[in-house]
């Protein structure tokens, strides 16, 4: 479903965050994303949901070069995926569930169905007392399961998520984790960069290991 052949990111001003990184991700699978800080992360996730380009090598989803996009072409890439960035892009002028039902409205789906769903998940997430807040008013933590069930609510064929849990704790963190391997099992592909020891648990799954832009399978 991935594949990074060769894929080199520097970024202007000389920054080489990724280099030469070659490996796959096949559809279904539960890939963690394991580095320091500055490892190159982030710009890993960026480059498969073209937020970023690469400066060299190949990036492909589902068969496509995404460093080859068009603009025009770039949404409907993004439809399929579920994107939790550290960045969380809310909308501050609309509530909470109108955030969570956006790229269903986006998607066409009828408006009934589309609330149904958006309750449903911000149930999942803790927040559905909080429906008709706004953003500005949660916490950090809050806003974080606020973008969570924003990505989940369309069921995307892939969730790439940056640091899902960094500001959560242990029970809210626990949770999201079950709720991304309820996702996993029923055949979404995740790819999840953390530094959260909690998250990977001992479930042996695949992890990738940055260090200094160079990718290396980690042994589960
Ligand atoms: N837009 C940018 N312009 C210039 N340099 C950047 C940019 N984005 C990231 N970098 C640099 O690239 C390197 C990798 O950054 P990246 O955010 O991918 O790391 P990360 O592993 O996700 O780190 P963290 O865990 O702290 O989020 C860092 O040295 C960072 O400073």
């Amino acid at each position: 479903m991935i594949q990074f052949s060769q894929v080199t990111k520097r970024y202007p001003g000389g920054h080489e965050a990724l280099s030469g990184a070659s490996f796959s991700i096949e559809k279904g699978e539960l890939v963690f994303l394991t580095g320091r800080s500055g490892a190159g992360k982030s710009t890993l996730l960026k480059l498969i949901a073209a937020i970023e380009r690469a400066t060299s090598g190949v990036v492909s989803v589902n068969g496509q070069n995404v460093g080859r996009l068009s603009r025009g072409a770039v949404p409907y890439l993004r439809r399929n995926i579920g994107l939790v960035f550290q960045d969380h892009k809310l909308l501050f002028d609309r509530s909470v569930i109108e955030n969570v039902v956006l790229p269903l409205d986006i998607a066409g789906f009828d408006r009934r169905e589309a609330l149904r769903r958006a309750r449903a998940v911000l149930d999942k997430v803790g927040l559905l007392n909080r429906e008709k807040a706004r953003p500005v008013s949660l916490s950090g933590g809050e806003q974080q399961r606020l973008c969570i069930a924003r990505a989940l609510v369309s069921r995307p064929g892939l969730l790439l998520a940056d640091e899902p849990t960094g500001n959560l704790d242990a029970g809210y963190a626990a949770d999201i984790m079950a709720m991304f391997r309820d996702f996993h099992r029923v055949g979404t592909t995740l790819v999840i960069a953390t530094h959260d020891e909690r998250a990977i648990g001992d479930g042996g799954e695949r992890t990738l290991h940055l260090d200094q832009g160079k990718v290396a399978e980690a042994a589960a």
